[in-house]
C-alpha cells in the first residue's frame, strides 16, 4: 500500500539540498572573512612597528587622532596579540628570518616581522562581536591567516634607522591602509553579524525543520511499521495463494485428466453414437414400417373387437337364452351326508331316480301306509332342475350356479336361496369351511366373478364390485358389516319404477379381490345372530343375505351393465315346538317370511299381477332380483337323517310346489351313473 504522506527520500533531498546552498553561502561568506583577515593580519603586522614608535606617532596630532578614531579596544587586542606573537617567536627560540640590508655599516633599522598566528586574535575578535566561536570558520581563518603571514614575511621594507621621515611614511602609508582595512573589516563585520543572524534564524529554521523532520520520521517510522506489517501480512496472503495456487494447480491437472479421460470416452461415445444413429435410422425405418403395420393392425384389431363385442352380445343373448330356456326360477336339491356324529342315526329312504327326481321315504316304510292300513308301495317322488346326491361337490353345486354368476356378470339380476330345515346344510352349501374343496358358494362366486372380471377385461369390459351383507331378523335388517350401529336400515327405492332399491344406512364395501370379500364375509359371519336351538348346535335364527353389485362400463363403446348377486342363506324353515316359546315371535317371522317367499316365486311363475313383494322384509328387499328377467335358484338343503325325514318331506313339498309352477320347460330323464338310486340300499356305509 502506497502512503499518502510525501517520500521520506524527497524531503531529505530537498533538506540537503537547503543546507547546502546555506553552506555554499556559508563558505561563500567565509571566503570573505579570511580575505579580510589576510588583510587584517598585514595592517597587524605593521602596528607592530607601530607600537615600537608608539611614542612618536603620540606626538604627531594628526597620527594621534587617526589613532583615536579607530575603537581603542580593537586597537589594544591587535597590539595585545602582535606582541603575544612575537613574544611567542622568542619562547620557540626559532631562527626567523633574517633580513640584511646592502649597507652593513650604516645603522639600519631592522624590521621583522615573524610570521603570526593571528588566531587567537581573530578568535577574540569575533568572540567580542559576535560573541560565537565557529570552528570550521576559525580553521579555514587559520589556513588564510597563515598564508598572509607567510607574505608578510616575505615583505621588507629597509628604512635607516634614523630617517624618522622615510619611516613615519611608511608607517603614516601603513596606517592609511590600515584605516582602509579597518573600515572594511568594519563593514565585514556587519555583513557577518548579518549572516550570523541570518545563520541564526536559518538555525531556528532548521531547528523547526529539524522538528518537522522528527515528526516526519516518527510518521514514516509508524507508516513503516504499518507497511512492514501489511508486508508481513501480504506475504501470509501470499504463502497462502501460493498454495491454494499449488492446490489449485494439482486439481486443474486432475481435471485435466479427467477432461482427457472424458474426451476419450466421448470420441468413443460419439463413434458409438454415430454407430447407433445409422442404427436408429434403420430402426426408424423399421419402425415406420411397423407403425404402418400397426395402424392397420389398430384398424384390423378395431373391426376384430367389434366383431368380438357383437359376438359378445350374441353370446350373452344366447347365454341368456339358454338360462331362460332352463327356467328364471329353478329349484335344486342337495342332500346332505351323513356327519360323523350321526353315524349312529338311521337314515330314511332316499332314491335318486334320475338327476331331477328323488324319490324319499320312511326307513321303516311306515310313510307307505295308508290310512286303511294297506301298503300303498308308492313312494314320494320329487322333481327338481337338479338333484345333487350326498356325495355332489361343492364344485358341482357352483358348476350350475356360475352359470347364473355369468348372468349376473352380463348385468342381470340373480337370486340365490339355500332353503331346508336346521342342520340341512344350508350354511354349508352357502358359505362352506375352510378349503378348496369345501368352501361355498359365495366365496366361489367372488373368485368365479374375479376370473371372469379379467377375461371380460379383454374385451373392453371395466368391472366395478360393491358388496354389503345384511341379516332379517324378526323383520328387521341389520347390517352385518357394521354391526355396532344402532341406524334404522330401511328399503328404498332408487328410482320412481322402483326397479332398483337399496337399504339406507348400510355399510356398502368396494371390493378390489376376492381376498377383500372373504374378509367382508367373515366379518359378517361373526356378526350373525345365531341362537341355539334343539335342532342344531348352531342354528341360524335369522336370513342372511350376501348383496353383490357388479358395475361393468365398456368405455369404446359407452355401454354400462350393472347386475345383483343376492346369496340368500334362509332361517331354518322347520316348524318350532313347544321348548322354543321363547322365540315364538322369532319362528312366527320366520314362518312368515318363507311361506311370502313361497307365495311371491309362486305368483311370479304363475306370471299373476300382484305379487305380494311386500309381505315381508325379504321379499320386499329382494323384489327387483324376483321376477322380470331376473334369476331365481331355489338351492333345497335336506338331511338324510330319518328323525328329519318330515321336515324333509315339507321342504321337498314347499320347493316342488314352486318347481311345479314352472311350465315350458320340459326335462329329460336321465339315470346317474355313479351314485346308488336307491339310498337306503347303501345309506349307512355311503352317507
Ligand atoms: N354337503 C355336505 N357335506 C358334508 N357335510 C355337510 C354337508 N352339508 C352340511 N354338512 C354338515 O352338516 C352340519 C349342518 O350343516 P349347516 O350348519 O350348514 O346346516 P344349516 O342348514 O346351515 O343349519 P342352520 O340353519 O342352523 O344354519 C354341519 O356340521 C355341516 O358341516
Amino acid at each position: 500500500m502506497e502512503s499518502r504522506l510525501p517520500k521520506p527520500n524527497h524531503f531529505y533531498k530537498k533538506a540537503t539540498t537547503l543546507i547546502d546552498i546555506d553552506l555554499k553561502k556559508k563558505n561563500q561568506t567565509m571566503t570573505k572573512i579570511q580575505t579580510g583577515l589576510s588583510r587584517a593580519v598585514s595592517s597587524t603586522k605593521l602596528t607592530d612597528d607601530t607600537k615600537k614608535d608608539k611614542n612618536m606617532l603620540n606626538n604627531d596630532g594628526k597620527s594621534n587622532n587617526e589613532n583615536e578614531s579607530l575603537p581603542q579596544t580593537t586597537r589594544t587586542k591587535n597590539i595585545a596579540a602582535i606582541t603575544r606573537s612575537n613574544e611567542a617567536i622568542k619562547a620557540m627560540k626559532r631562527p626567523g628570518p633574517i633580513v640584511t640590508t646592502a649597507n652593513t655599516k650604516k645603522p639600519k633599522v631592522k624590521v621583522s616581522v615573524k610570521a603570526i598566528t593571528p588566531r587567537k586574535t581573530l578568535k577574540t575578535a569575533l568572540k567580542t562581536r559576535n560573541g560565537i566561536n565557529r570552528p570550521t570558520e576559525n580553521s579555514t581563518i587559520n589556513k588564510t591567516t597563515a598564508t598572509a603571514a607567510t607574505t608578510t614575511t616575505t615583505t621588507t621594507t629597509t628604512v635607516n634607522k634614523w630617517d624618522y621621515k622615510g619611516r613615519f611614511a611608511i608607517v603614516n602609508s601603513e596606517l592609511i591602509k590600515l584605516r582602509g582595512n579597518y573600515k572594511e573589516i568594519l563593514a565585514k563585520n556587519t555583513d557577518l553579524q548579518k549572516m550570523i543572524d541570518d545563520l541564526k534564524d536559518n538555525g531556528n529554521t532548521y531547528k523547526l525543520k529539524l522538528e518537522e523532520y522528527e515528526t516526519l520520521k516518527t510518521t514514516l517510522s509508524k507508516e513503516l511499521e504499518t507497511t512492514k506489517e501489511e508486508l508481513k501480512q501480504v506475504q501470509n496472503e501470499k504463502e497462502d495463494f501460493v498454495k491454494r495456487w499449488t492446490k489449485a494447480e494439482e486439481a486443474y491437472k486432475n481435471v485435466t485428466e479427467e477432461l482427457k479421460e472424458l474426451q476419450d470416452k466421448f470420441a468413443n461415445q460419439q463413434a458409438k453414437l454415430q454407430e447407433q444413429a445409422i442404427e436408429t435410422k434403420k430402426v426408424k425405418t423399421k419402425l415406420e414400417h411397423d407403425e404402418n403395420l400397426i395402424k392397420d393392425l389398430t384398424i384390423h384389431k378395431e373391426e376384430l373387437q367389434s366383431l368380438v363385442h357383437q359376438m359378445d352380445k350374441e353370446r350373452r343373448i344366447l347365454h341368456n337364452t339358454v338360462q331362460e330356456m332352463k327356467g328364471n326360477i329353478r329349484v335344486f336339491c342337495r342332500v346332505r351326508p351323513r356327519t360323523p356324529k350321526e353315524t349312529s342315526k338311521p337314515l330314511c329312504f332316499i332314491k335318486f331316480v334320475d338327476e331331477c327326481t328323488i324319490e324319499i321315504g320312511k326307513s321303516d316304510g311306515s310313510d307307505m301306509a295308508s290310512c286303511s292300513g294297506k301298503v300303498r308301495n308308492v313312494r314320494q317322488e320329487f322333481s327338481f332342475d337338479k338333484v345333487f346326491p350326498h356325495n355332489a361337490s361343492q364344485a358341482d353345486i357352483f358348476e350350475e350356479l356360475s352359470l347364473l354368476v355369468q348372468s349376473a356378470l352380463e348385468g342381470y339380476n340373480v337370486c340365490v336361496f339355500a332353503y331346508g330345515q336346521t342342520g340341512s346344510g344350508k350354511t354349508y352349501t352357502m358359505e362352506g369351511e375352510p378349503g378348496f374343496d369345501t368352501e361355498g358358494m359365495i366365496p366361489r362366486t367372488v373368485r368365479h366373478i374375479f376370473k371372469e372380471m379379467k377375461e371380460l377385461e379383454l374385451l373392453g369390459w371395466e368391472y366395478r364390485i360393491e358388496a354389503s351383507f345384511l341379516e332379517i331378523y324378526n323383520e328387521h335388517i341389520v347390517d352385518l358389516l357394521d354391526s355396532q350401529c344402532n341406524k334404522i336400515h330401511e328399503i328404498r327405492m332408487r328410482d320412481n319404477r322402483g326397479h332398483d332399491l337399496y337399504v339406507s344406512n348400510l355399510k356398502v364395501e368396494e371390493i378390489h379381490n376376492a381376498e377383500e370379500l372373504q374378509d367382508c364375509l367373515l366379518t359378517a359371519q361373526r356378526n350373525r345372530a345365531v341362537a341355539a336351538t334343539n335342532s342344531n348346535e348352531r342354528s341360524s335364527r335369522s336370513h342372511s343375505v350376501a348383496r353383490i353389485r357388479l358395475i361393468g362400463e365398456h368405455k369404446t363403446k359407452e355401454e354400462i351393465c350393472v347386475g345383483n348377486l343376492n346369496l340368500v342363506d334362509l332361517a331354518g324353515s322347520e316348524r318350532l315346538k313347544g321348548e322354543e316359546a321363547a322365540r315364538t315371535a322369532e319362528t312366527k317371522n320366520i314362518n312368515k317370511s318363507l311361506a311370502n317367499l313361497g307365495n311371491v316365486i309362486l305368483a311370479l311363475l304363475k306370471k299373476q299381477e300382484h305379487v305380494p313383494y311386500r309381505n315381508s322384509k325379504l321379499t320386499h328387499l329382494l323384489m327387483p332380483s324376483l321376477g322380470g328377467n331376473s334369476k331365481t335358484l331355489m338351492l333345497l338343503n335336506i338331511s338324510p337323517l330319518d328323525e328329519c325325514y318330515n321336515e324333509t318331506l315339507n321342504s321337498l313339498r314347499f320347493a316342488s310346489n314352486v318347481n311345479n309352477c314352472k311350465i315350458n320347460v320340459k326335462r329329460v330323464r336321465t339315470a346317474l351313473p355313479n351314485i346308488s338310486n336307491n339310498l337306503s340300499s347303501s345309506s349307512t356305509s355311503d352317507i
